[in-house]
């Protein structure tokens, strides 16, 4: 079987590529499997520039080609926050339960019309010996005033996904995957990923 490496320790984005990836045929492999992976810096001032820092470097790491994930929680009236910094918004431990609760209080106030949203996600394509190939998808939501849901990860269950009126976390994963920023993202990096793995064998 086909295999693809992702290069996340999130176990939620594991997840959801694991789904994804299975519809055309390929296993998915993660950091997760990996135990001695190292944990990549951050560095990048956007979602691309990150998701190209873990591409590449775990990419020359293995000496084959990898895909990475740079995503997060964008809320217009925090001035885009969380943004790059969704993962440890509310601190280096990385608490989803903590992050969540952090955007809710600092929107305690604001009205829902103003509570206006989007998902992000920048995937990059990274092999020693190729040009790094990015792409992105986003979803549009609504931020609750209280979590809706149990399914998903992170921010899910207080993003109102504006055209189904549900949030992410009452989706099932199915669902999620055929509207989520990640599943956008992945479905514009599909044709290239072809082309790419063409020029591997070259
Ligand atoms: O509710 C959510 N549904 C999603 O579908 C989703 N996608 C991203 N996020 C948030 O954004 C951070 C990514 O940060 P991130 O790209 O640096 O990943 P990470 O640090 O968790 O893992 P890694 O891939 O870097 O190893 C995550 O932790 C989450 O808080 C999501 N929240
Ligand atoms: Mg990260």
């Amino acid at each position: 079987m086909k295999t693809v490496l992702i290069a996340t320790k999130n176990k939620g984005k594991a997840r959801e590529f694991e789904s994804l990836f299975a519809l055309k045929g390929y296993k998915v492999l993660t950091l997760l499997d990996v135990p001695e992976a190292p944990d990549v810096e951050e560095t990048g001032s956007s979602f691309e520039e990150n998701a190209v820092i873990k591409a590449e470097t775990i990419s020359s790491q293995a000496g084959h080609f990898v895909i990475a994930d740079d995503s997060g929680l964008i809320v217009d009236a925090l001035d885009g926050r969380p943004g790059i910094y969704s993962a440890r918004y509310a601190g280096e431990e990385k608490s989803d339960k903590a992050n969540l609760e952090k955007v809710l209080a600092e929107l305690k106030d604001v009205p829902e019309a103003k509570r206006t949203a989007r998902f992000y996600c920048s995937l990059a394509l990274a092999s020693p010996n190729q040009e790094t190939i990015t792409v992105s998808g986003s979803v549009e939501g609504i931020i609750l005033d209280e979590p809706r849901g149990e399914n998903g990860f992170g921010y899910d269950s207080v993003f109102l996904v504006k055209d189904l009126g549900k949030s992410m976390a009452e989706l099932t994963s199915d669902e999620k995957n055929q509207i989520s920023h990640r599943a956008q993202a992945l479905k514009k990096l599909e044709s290239l990923l072809d082309t790419f793995l063409e020029r591997e064998k070259l």
